[in-house]
């Protein structure tokens, strides 16, 4: 059998007398695959991230990426958390910048395109000159956004990255994401709280119960909803049904031994 791209096998986590993911963990992700968490609040999916990432380990099981246990951080792996900071030393352009300092296959010219390219994307390109502790909270967070774009890791690992942004900005982004990750075969995991977002955006939700976290639902958003995102899909019925039925399940996660 070939090794699936990226597995979980058997995870748990403990952080002293908290069992935070209680149940062992099994899931094995294709590439290419997009990947969404969802939980109720404090339920340990930041924590499987911080795992996935390389930033903690499990406490059983272990985590693999193309049959190898994940160690350290490292480049193909690119993170976006919620509480990410940018070097505040370096201004919003030199940030985008300094994310693409592995890649020896792009010229300085090369760089400085794809880095105005994300900066524009993310709606900073006028900011370029600004240092990050100058502009506001979800202004950071979109530095954050652009850096790990443009570093064009394999894998992104993306902890509500959204969440500080207004709807219409959110939009934009989901589409873009969606499509950066079509396009550039990306493999993405991704933790929302919001429904709509994690439907939006999934090729599978993930759904987990209140801690410990334990498996609840994996839905195959793809084989009813279609690869393709345009934003006119949050129209469709099919997607209203699809977004209905996570919900129930959510709350009933959420609410699961009560
Ligand atoms: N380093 C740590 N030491 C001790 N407890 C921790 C540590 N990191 C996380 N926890 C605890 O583990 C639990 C799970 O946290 P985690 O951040 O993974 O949840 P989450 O599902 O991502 O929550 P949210 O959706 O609110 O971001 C929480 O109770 C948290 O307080």
């Amino acid at each position: 059998m070939t090794e699936p791209y990226l597995a979980f096998d058997g995870v748990t986590k403990r952080f002293g007398a908290l069992d935070v993911v209680g149940q062992p963990f099994d899931l094995t992700v294709a590439r290419n695959e997009f990947i969404v968490f969802l939980g109720p609040s404090g339920c340990g999916k930041t924590t499987l991230m911080r795992m996935v990432g390389g930033l903690d380990t499990p406490t059983g099981g272990d985590i693999r990426l193309e049959g190898v246990p994940v160690g350290g951080p490292d480049h193909r792996r690119g993170m976006v958390f919620q509480s990410y900071s940018s070097f505040p030393w370096l201004t919003v352009a030199e940030n985008v910048l300094f994310g693409m300092r592995y890649r020896t296959d792009l010229t300085e010219q090369q760089k400085r395109a794809r880095r105005d390219h994300y900066l524009d994307l993310v709606g900073l390109y006028e900011f370029s000159d600004a240092y990050p502790n100058k502009v506001s909270g979800g202004m950071r967070q979109r530095v954050a956004i652009a850096r790990t774009l443009a570093a064009g890791s394999e894998v992104l690992l993306m902890d509500e990255p959204f969440g500080a942004l207004d709807a219409q900005r959110r939009e934009k982004l989901q589409v873009e994401l969606r499509g950066i990750q079509r396009r550039d075969t990306k493999t993405v995991v991704f933790v929302t709280h919001d429904v709509e977002e994690a439907v939006f955006l999934a090729d599978r939700v993930i759904v987990f119960s209140k801690r410990p976290a334990r498996l609840v639902a994996d839905i195959d958003v793809t084989a009813q909803l279609g690869a393709e995102r345009p934003l006119e899909l949050r129209d469709s019925p099919e997607f209203f049904r699809l977004r209905n039925a996570v919900l129930k399940l959510l709350r009933e996660a959420a609410g699961d031994d009560e």
